[in-house]
């Protein structure tokens, strides 16, 4: 049985926003997947769907078996969520947070256990109104732990975390996965993802637009292949997104960079510019997988080590 499984799930804010778009999407029991995506990707909405906060538009969801939107009660049962923005109590301490959850889920669990692995044992007295992020970050994710959960959905787990804490997080995460919790979250950051997961899906618009394990995701880089070309001045009518193999193509400051399928495709790039042209360097380069993931996403680089394309070629 999967552990998550979207059928055709749609929902529509109003006439103009298409948040999540036919998703079908199925998580296999004990997991960890990684949802990723950029800013407004759909993300946060398919979450929602899957734990009933809104309702979809059209399509079905089932959460370890049972219907998203008919079985809420049993899915909360054997569920623990990190939501975006859960509620934090300001006069309540963490470990009064903690003891709540504990009695509203009817577990066994002692509060110092769970306030000890997500590391925050020493300041359980304090009331949660003086925590910083990260503080109420890992309060949440000992509330998400109450019960010891068969599935984890946490949305964003290592927003307002330091790096520290988010090295921890992955390990408290593997930690699930090993005694046989399936883990499924929320990132906007594919390195996030990458130590942690077996498989990611990519949403962009609405659609997921890609989904494999980080494995495969990371062949589909090794054989795709940027070059940069610089030109003594720039011929116009360049076509080079039209050339075989280029999947994506600019120009910024006399350099023009295509994104190819493969190392030969470069060649044809070459060729192109060189009959147009006069070509005074070029560089190449592996592309990696966070440029791959932008490519799925339309984002600029966030490597820093490629200047953010300013025209697209047509
Ligand atoms: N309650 C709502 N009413 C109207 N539009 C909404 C609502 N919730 C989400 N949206 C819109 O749906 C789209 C998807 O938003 P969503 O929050 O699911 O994205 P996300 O991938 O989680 O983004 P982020 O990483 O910023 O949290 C966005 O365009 C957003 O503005």
């Amino acid at each position: 049985m999967a552990a998550i499984e979207t059928t055709g799930l749609t929902k529509r804010f109003g006439e103009d926003v298409l948040a999540v778009s036919d998703l079908d999407l199925t998580v296999e029991e004990g997991e960890i997947f990684g949802f990723l995506g950029p800013n407004g990707a759909g993300k946060s909405t398919t979450i929602n769907l899957l734990l009933d906060f809104v309702r979809p538009t059209s399509g079905t969801a089932t959460v370890l078996g049972h219907d998203a939107q008919e079985e809420t009660e049993r899915i909360r049962e054997r569920i623990g969520v990190l939501p975006e923005g859960a509620t934090v109590y300001d006069r309540l301490s963490a470990r009064e947070h903690l003891e709540w959850v504990v009695d509203t889920k009817g577990a066994d669990d002692d509060p110092d256990d769970l306030l000890d692995r997500v590391g925050l044992l020493e300041d359980a007295d304090r009331t949660a109104g003086g925590y910083s992020k990260g503080m109420r970050q890992r309060m949440g994710l000992g509330m998400a732990l109450v019960g010891d959960p068969d599935l984890l959905i946490l949305d964003e787990p290592s927003s307002g975390l330091d790096p520290t804490g988010i090295q921890d997080m992955r390990e408290l995460l593997r930690e699930e996965a090993s005694s046989g919790t399936t883990v499924f979250f929320s990132s906007h950051i594919l390195s996030e993802v990458e130590a942690v997961c077996d498989r990611v899906g990519i949403m962009n618009g609405g659609e997921l637009v890609a989904l494999d394990s980080i494995e495969n995701l990371r062949d589909d880089a090794a054989g795709a292949a940027t070059i940069d070309v610089e030109l003594a001045s720039m011929p116009t009518g360049l076509d080079v997104a039209s050339i075989e193999g280029v999947r994506e193509a600019t120009v910024e400051d006399g350099v023009v960079s295509a994104v190819c399928v493969d190392a030969s495709v470069k060649v044809d790039v070459v060729r192109h510019l060189d009959e147009r042209a006069t070509v005074t360097d070029i560089l190449s380069a592996d592309t990696s997988l966070e440029h791959l993931f932008n490519q799925y996403t339309g984002e600029s680089s966030g490597t820093g080590d490629e200047p953010a394309a300013q025209e697209v070629i047509a």
